[in-house]
């Protein structure tokens, strides 16, 4: 069993501390690896190092920073196999969403590489004579990459990606719960000659302490953190100690809206994709069902047959598996507790609402209730989990005001054959993504951005590297002899 060593300054180094955070396997709950409980003293020598590099990093050619983004894309393409094993043994993902994320992430880098000769500045006509108005985009400079568990190797990918494109050196945090595929992909940056020493570095520990280390540290010029909107929240005070620029991609209570115009079996099929990816772990997942009345009991009768037909089980042991574990007895028991509690307030479970009597492992079976009022708590909080509230509405106004009634504002779909439906659901949700008539998962040249308390900044597309750039304005005057 491995126990993890940080990585700073092109180098493999022990962490300060004394103590140690068992990395287990949710599938099994056995021990897989460990990671040191880093300290502050950790993330000094990590952000020290990346300050070191950014100079030369930053004035490394563009073209040259792409080559070696490609490059990170290729030699995870290398390890696809290894990457995808280690994924579902620590996060616990069925294996065709796995061998999907890291083929997502490995596109991204090739994606992200392509971007390198088009960070272009402008040049604006002056009032005044013999001037030039010169806008420069520049790397913002040391960026702070904290990671969650759900998404391991894709958002490593989507941060580490975007900060050595854009000519920013990086200090990771992957999170405490899957560290084993940041630690690979540290192997892979290690054998990199090309990747100066200080560019890429890696602490490891608890969010509270090395997160808040690195959120408050003074030489840290970005943080882009992906987590819940409690850690988003304590992100963001930290970091107001030094005006930091913070990119935020935080918790999401997606609404399903589906009209009495929708095809049933197409938002059935969609609805259960969106609710059961992951194991439910996503916060572009589709949260809670808006059906029109006249329809709630066909689409209800559909989605309870669909979430039955799902394979609830060890996603490393069987490929067929649909639907993994949670990833903790935390986990597992907030969502338990969420269900008890929409019961009490007079939910009905239509199907699962229980675990499942696999004799370990963190599963709960998917989950449908339905008599939910929208004033609930299972409506209006996130649950993270493999359970879909159902509740109706007589209006699409109805329908809209009630998605539309959440603090959250990532991401939102709609199912309907009628074009005005549609675009007005469009048209009045307050959503960073709207999906029509298909299931969650963004496009990497879109823009993946929450509204609302669901983050600040995005990432990925032309839009992406912003968060990552910063602009100077240069006023060039110069004496013309001919005038
Ligand atoms: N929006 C999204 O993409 C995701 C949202 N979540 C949300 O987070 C909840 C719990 O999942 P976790 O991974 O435990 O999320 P989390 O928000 O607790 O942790 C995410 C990352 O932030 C770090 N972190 C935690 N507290 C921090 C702090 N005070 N300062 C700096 N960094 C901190 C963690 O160590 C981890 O690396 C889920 O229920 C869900 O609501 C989780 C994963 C992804
Ligand atoms: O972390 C999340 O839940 C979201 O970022 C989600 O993960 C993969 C895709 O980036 C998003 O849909």
């Amino acid at each position: 069993m491995q126990n993890h060593q940080l990585y700073v300054n092109g180098k493999y180094i022990e962490s300060t501390g004394t103590e140690w955070i068992d990395i287990l396997n949710p599938a099994t709950e056995e021990v897989i690896s460990r990671i040191p409980k880093g300290t502050k003293e950790d993330v000094d020598k990590a952000v020290e190092a990346a300050d070191q590099a950014q100079k030369a990093w930053e004035l490394t050619p563009n073209i040259e920073r792409g080559k070696i983004v490609r490059k990170l894309g290729d030699e995870i393409a290398k390890r696809r196999d290894t990457f995808i094993d280690l994924l579902q043994e620590e996060q616990g993902k069925d294996y065709e969403l796995a061998s999907g994320e890291v083929d997502l992430a490995i596109d991204y880098f090739h994606y992200m590489s392509e971007w390198a000769r088009r960070i272009e500045g402008e040049i604006v006509p002056s009032d005044r004579p013999n001037e030039n108005i010169l806008i420069y985009k520049k790397p913002i400079g040391v960026v702070a990459g904290i990671i969650p568990w759900n998404f391991p190797v894709f958002i490593l990918a989507r941060k580490v990606a975007t900060a050595l494109v854009t000519g920013c050196t990086i200090v990771i945090k992957p999170s405490q719960q899957t560290p084993n595929t940041t630690m690979e992909f540290t192997k892979i940056v290690d054998a990199l000659e090309e990747i100066p020493a200080g560019v890429y570095n890696v602490v490891m520990g608890t969010g509270s302490e090395i997160g808040n280390a690195l959120a408050s540290h003074k030489k840290v010029q970005l943080i882009t953190m992906t987590g819940s909107v409690q850690a988003g929240t304590k992100v963001m005070e930290a970091a107001a100690q030094n005006i930091t620029k913070v990119n935020l991609e935080l918790g999401g209570k997606a609404p399903a809206i589906v009209t009495q115009n929708a095809d049933l079996d197409l938002a059935a099929e969609a609805i259960t994709t969106s609710r059961l990816a992951n194991g439910g772990q996503a916060c572009t997942n589709a949260e809670r069902v808006y059906v029109h009345e006249s329809v709630a009991e066909a689409l209800t009768e559909k989605l309870i047959r669909a979430f039955e037909s799902k394979k609830l089980g060890n996603p490393r042991k069987d490929k067929d598996v649909e639907v993994g574990p949670l990833i903790s007895e935390d986990r597992l028991e907030t969502v338990e507790e969420m269900v008890q509690e929409a019961v009490k307030e007079g939910a009905t479970v239509a199907t699962g609402g229980e675990r499942p009597d696999f004799g370990g492992g963190f599963f709960y079976k998917p989950t449908i209730l339905t008599n939910v009022k929208h004033d609930s708590a299972i409506i209006r909080d996130e649950i993270f989990g493999p359970v879909l509230p159902v509740t109706t509405f007589k209006t699409l106004d109805e329908a809209i005001e009630k998605a539309n009634d959440t603090v959250y504002g990532l991401s939102s779909s709609v199912y309907t054959n009628d074009l005005n439906e549609a675009m007005r659901v469009v048209n009045e949700m307050k959503f960073g993504e709207t999906y029509v008539n298909r299931e969650n998962f963004e496009a990497i040249q879109g823009y993946h951005a929450g509204m609302r308390q669901s983050g600040l900044g995005g990432a990925d597309g032309k839009h992406g590297m912003e968060d990552f750039l910063a602009t100077q304005v240069v006023y060039m005057q110069y004496k013309n002899d001919q005038q």
